[in-house]
């Protein structure tokens, strides 16, 4: 049976990933905008907290199950930043360009590159579940000061994987969901699910 599952992000790239990692597995996934659900305030200092208002926002906002993303890069020359303040490491309105630009300017005095992704998924049932489905994962990588590559999102141009000599915009969808943080917490929650 397919069970309806509100997408609590605004998130184009998100949606794109996820709709490709759910589809084998018996879920329809909605976006959060086509039931005008306004975008969620993220005002904690940790991606799980931030993620779990995101999904209850939706669930509330909608009356139905709710999956939320909360992920960023965490760059180790940087101390784990721009980290759960990624989406507005340039400042407001975000925007991947400027936090883009601003990861290179500054990284370029550091001669460690090295960085991860880090992806919470929560799931709630509905708004008030008590016991939301927590699942996580972490790709490791480094920063490289040029784009390549025209898939991904965010900061995938310029994130390298190194056994493959490849940045994760130059990877194939289901090459990326493979690998990254975002595919390794999905398989897990599903784990979950079970
Ligand atoms: O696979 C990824 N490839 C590239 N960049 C990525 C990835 N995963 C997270 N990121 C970056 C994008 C954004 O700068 C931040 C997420 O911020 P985050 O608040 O979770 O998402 P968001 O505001 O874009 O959408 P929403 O909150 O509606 O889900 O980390
Ligand atoms: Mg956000």
């Amino acid at each position: 049976m397919t069970q309806r599952l509100i997408l609590a992000s605004n998130n184009a790239g998100k949606l794109k990933e996820f709709a490709q990692l759910l589809a084998p597995i018996g879920f329809e996934l909605h976006p959060q905008g086509e039931f005008d659900v306004p975008e969620a305030e993220e005002p904690f200092g940790t991606f799980v907290e931030n993620a779990l208002a995101k999904a209850r926002h939706a669930a509330r906002l909608t009356g139905l199950p709710a999956l939320a993303d909360d992920s960023g890069v965490c760059i180790d020359a940087f101390k784990g930043a721009p980290g759960v303040l990624s989406a507005r490491f340039a400042g407001e309105p975000k925007s991947d360009a400027r936090n883009n630009e601003k990861m290179v300017r500054e990284l370029a005095a550091h001669a460690d590159k090295s960085a991860y992704y880090y992806c919470v998924l929560v799931y709630v049932r509905h708004a008030d579940d008590p016991q939301p489905v927590i699942a996580d994962g972490v790709w490791r990588g480094c920063m490289i000061d040029m784009p390549r590559g025209a898939g991904g999102f965010g900061y995938d141009p310029y994130f390298l994987v190194p056994a493959l000599g490849k940045t994760a915009a130059e990877l194939a969808p289901s090459e990326k969901n493979a690998l990254s943080h975002r595919g390794q917490a999905l398989r897990a929650l599903v784990e979950k699910l079970k």
